[in-house]
């Protein structure tokens, strides 16, 4: 039925380095113009991990110039993702802090292992930093805003059970069934006539992507300002240091 399957691969925890991101873009370019594709379902590669989010290495003691490419690879993989004219399908087989939950928000529909560990959010609070305002957006739109005034103060992350219960996901299968539950729906979601599901979708997400497409240099100007502030520096470093002793 023309479903390709997009398997994050980037060990150990999938972190959104800027190649992972880039190749990621490249991918999806392919396949949006390889008409036999109509659907595209995304999951990961790494056990027990979707994706551990942005990665921070990329965001800590690097240069002004390495900031600004980085950022604008984030802008144009949600830009691509959310604006998407293929079905995508988040088969959700880990955990999914931050961006990688963000990139499961893109999606048309996402399911959910069944697995207490399995816990999804945005939780840039925590690290002391803040979500941007196109992630708050993408938040909103699928869970309401109260639900993400409150998850984004307190960087909340949802076991599988409460992400369904407040929207997150649209459903939560038992971990061997995520993939066949993502194929299923797919098939659902391409028996709907591509123009008109497309042109839907459009009108559902233009406007939000519109608010990013309009501001895209101001935005990475803000992330620059913001970013290099010997604060948030410190916060990112610390925040890596605990998850490297955890091991210790
Ligand atoms: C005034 C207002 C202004 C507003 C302006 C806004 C501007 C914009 C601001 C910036 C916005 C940034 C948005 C950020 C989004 C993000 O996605 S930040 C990333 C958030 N991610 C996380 O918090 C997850 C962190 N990781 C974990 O919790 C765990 O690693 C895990 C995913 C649960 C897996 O656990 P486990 O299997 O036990 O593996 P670990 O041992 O913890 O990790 C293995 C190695 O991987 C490294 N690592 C983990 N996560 C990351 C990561 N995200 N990036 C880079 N590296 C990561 C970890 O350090 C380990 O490394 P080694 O010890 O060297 O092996």
């Amino acid at each position: 039925m023309g479903v390709a399957v997009i398997k994050l691969k980037n060990p150990p925890v999938n972190s959104l380095s800027l190649e992972v991101l880039t190749e990621f873009v490249i991918s999806l370019e392919k396949l949006e113009n390889d008409k036999t594709f109509r659907g595209v379902i995304v999951t990961s590669d790494c056990p027990g991990i979707f994706s551990a989010g942005l990665d921070l290495t990329e965001m800590c003691g690097k240069s002004q110039a390495h900031y600004a490419e980085y950022w604008r690879a984030v802008q144009e993989l949600w830009l691509r993702l959310y604006l998407s004219n293929l079905v995508l399908i988040a088969a959700i087989n880990g955990v999914s802090p931050a961006g990688g939950c963000l990139m499961s928000l893109t999606c048309d529909y996402r399911v959910l292992a069944d697995n207490p560990k399995y816990n999804m959010g945005l939780n840039e609070t925590l690290l002391g930093i803040v979500a941007p305002s196109w992630f708050k957006d993408t938040l909103v739109n699928t869970v309401g805003h109260r639900t993400a005034e409150r998850a984004l103060q307190l960087g909340l992350l949802f076991p599988p059970a409460e992400a369904l219960r407040v929207g997150m996901v649209d459903q939560v299968v038992p971990e061997d069934q995520v993939h066949s539950t993502a194929l299923s729906v797919m098939a659902q979601w391409l028996a709907v006539p591509d123009h008109a599901r497309q042109l839907t979708k459009n009108l559902m997400r233009k406007p939000t992507a519109d608010r990013l497409v309009k501001q895209r240099d101001a935005d990475i100007q803000y992330f620059l300002r913001f970013i290099s502030r010997d604060s948030i520096q410190k916060s990112l470093r610390v925040y890596l240091d605990k998850l490297r002793q955890k091991k210790g």
